[in-house]
């Protein structure tokens, strides 16, 4: 038995300690966009720093400064930057995860406490931050403690960088990886990130692209205070029925985005790149059923997976201010911003992207004749990624792959975005790795999030074979 079947031999066995771990990381509610969760979120970094420092990696925390959150001024959590291992004639993976996670709220219609992991007995482990980036952090953490107790070598040097504000924009992250390229980066050789998930439910994949997100605040306001319908509603414009009409001009009910030269900025699709559609695990009736019912607009899996992909599409996400709550509220709400993102893709440029939803908008906003004030702002931008899937950090990602679920995987592109991977491949101008740990269902940023228990323990797994391919490989071939 070589160390590899060991290491497998041991996850096997260190099952359920390892969904514990889950469950106590599931525990700390990072949620990085509420302000009332702020001190969880250092928490959660604090934590990870202190189980990496006891198995004896070096860490530098990394406080990246302070954040305006609606005029609310908060520190920015930490960026864990850390060092396992520096031996020279070893290689160097440098890792990225995030720790922080989207908000919860049980009304929303989690069946359980989104922050107390349950385990269903059909294998789901359903928690928030269960997929969506805890497993596969604390999957390195694990990978790297098993070696350790196993007496097993590891086979390489790791770097890593933890944020907890990626579900927010990774504010201060981007400044970090730079001033550090040369500096706490310096000698990694690939880099590999766990922050995406397979296009189906039983083929696991390579990721080599990304789509790039920039988000907007639209806000409307008008009177000084909120009004009452019955004695103002007809006589005074109001920033609801402004603001819904706004957002409504900007997509149609088909997806199409409405903007006037949005499309102009996207690439074509090449006849070699039609061909990556072929034969992968993907199928409309999968997705429905994961849907929970038929609301998918295409007609042809490659059309769907395209607008996944490669075509940009506009999402509205929410209104702040407006009347939500049960109950009949006869109220006219006084200033409401409402928010959504266009995720964006070759060759689109968030600033381009910017100018052209500014122009949109004021024109819309001129048509409608109110004597409301509109505002837009690009809260954040995050540009997408493309790269080739031939490099031999993707080789040995797909024969780990294939030892740990004896199939060769399929080569996706990936709807999200982590913007941080065009940050390190730029800066560090190394090979960037997406290697999903999580199945196309878990349901990343939505009620009931999970991860399979056979996707985490497998995943962790492949994190372990992963690494001794990156150390057996010619990463110049
Ligand atoms: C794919 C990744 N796990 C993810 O969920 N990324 C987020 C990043 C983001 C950008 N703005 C807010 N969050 C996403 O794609 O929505
Ligand atoms: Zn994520
Ligand atoms: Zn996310």
């Amino acid at each position: 038995m070589d160390s590899v079947d060991k290491y497998f031999e041991a996850v096997e066995q260190n099952q359920q300690q390892f969904i514990e771990a889950l469950r106590e990381v599931v525990a700390i509610p990072s949620v990085s966009g509420d302000a009332a969760r702020r001190g969880d979120v250092v928490r959660m970094g604090e934590w990870l720093q202190a189980r990496w420092e006891a198995l004896g990696a070096t860490c530098k925390r990394v406080d990246p400064g302070k954040q305006n959150l609606h005029g609310v001024e908060l520190d920015l959590p930490p960026v864990i930057l850390g060092q396992y291992g520096d031996d020279p004639s070893k290689k160097t993976v440098t890792l990225y995860g995030h720790y922080d996670v989207q908000p919860a709220l049980v009304e929303d219609g989690w069946e359980t406490d989104p922050f107390t992991l349950v385990e269903r007995a059909d294998g789901r482990l359903v928690g928030r931050g269960a997929t969506d980036d805890k497993g596969p952090v604390l999957g390195w953490l694990l990978c790297a403690e098993t070696h350790k107790q196993l007496g097993i070598e590891l086979p390489v040097n790791l770097k890593f960088c933890f944020e907890g504000m990626e579900e927010s924009g990774s504010e201060g992250l981007d400044e970090i990886i730079i001033a550090e390229a040369d500096k706490w980066f310096k000698g990694t050789d690939v880099v590999c990130i766990s922050d995406n998930y397979w296009l189906g439910k039983s083929k696991p994949c390579l990721t080599h692209g990304l789509r790039g997100v920039s988000y907007f605040h639209l806000v409307v306001e008008g009177p000084g205070a909120d009004l009452h319908s019955g004695v103002f509603g007809g006589t005074v414009h109001e920033p609801m029925v402004d603001l819904v009409q706004l957002l409504a001009s900007l997509v149609d009910s088909k997806g199409r985005i409405q903007v006037a030269g949005i499309y102009d900025q996207v690439a074509p699709v090449e006849a070699a790149e039609e061909r990556t559609y072929d034969a992968l695990d993907f199928n409309h009736a999968a997705l429905v059923g994961d849907l929970k019912s038929d609301v998918v607009i295409h007609a042809d899996e490659r059309d769907t997976l395209k607008h996944r992909w490669r075509f940009p599409t506009l999402s509205i996400h929410g209104v702040e201010g407006a009347f939500h709550a049960s109950g009949d509220k006869t109220v006219i709400p006084a200033r409401v911003r409402g928010k959504f993102s266009i995720r964006t893709v070759p060759n689109m440029e968030p600033a381009a992207v910017a100018a052209a939803v500014t122009k949109h908008l004021e024109k819309e906003f001129s048509k409608l004749g109110s004597k409301n004030r509109m505002e837009m702002v690009e809260t954040h931008a995050g540009r997408w990624w493309y790269s080739s899937p031939d490099h031999p950090n993707f080789v040995a990602a797909a024969r780990a792959t294939e030892r740990v679920y004896g199939v060769k995987p399929d080569l996706t592109r990936e709807g999200g975005s982590i913007p941080v991977t065009l940050t390190f491949e730029e800066n560090l101008k190394r090979n960037v790795l997406l290697l999903p740990m999580g199945a196309a269902d878990d349901g990343a940023h939505s009620t009931n999030e999970k991860i399979d228990r056979r996707n985490y323990i497998q995943g962790i797994k492949l994190f372990g074979a992963y690494l001794h391919e990156i150390a057996a490989t010619d990463l110049a071939a």
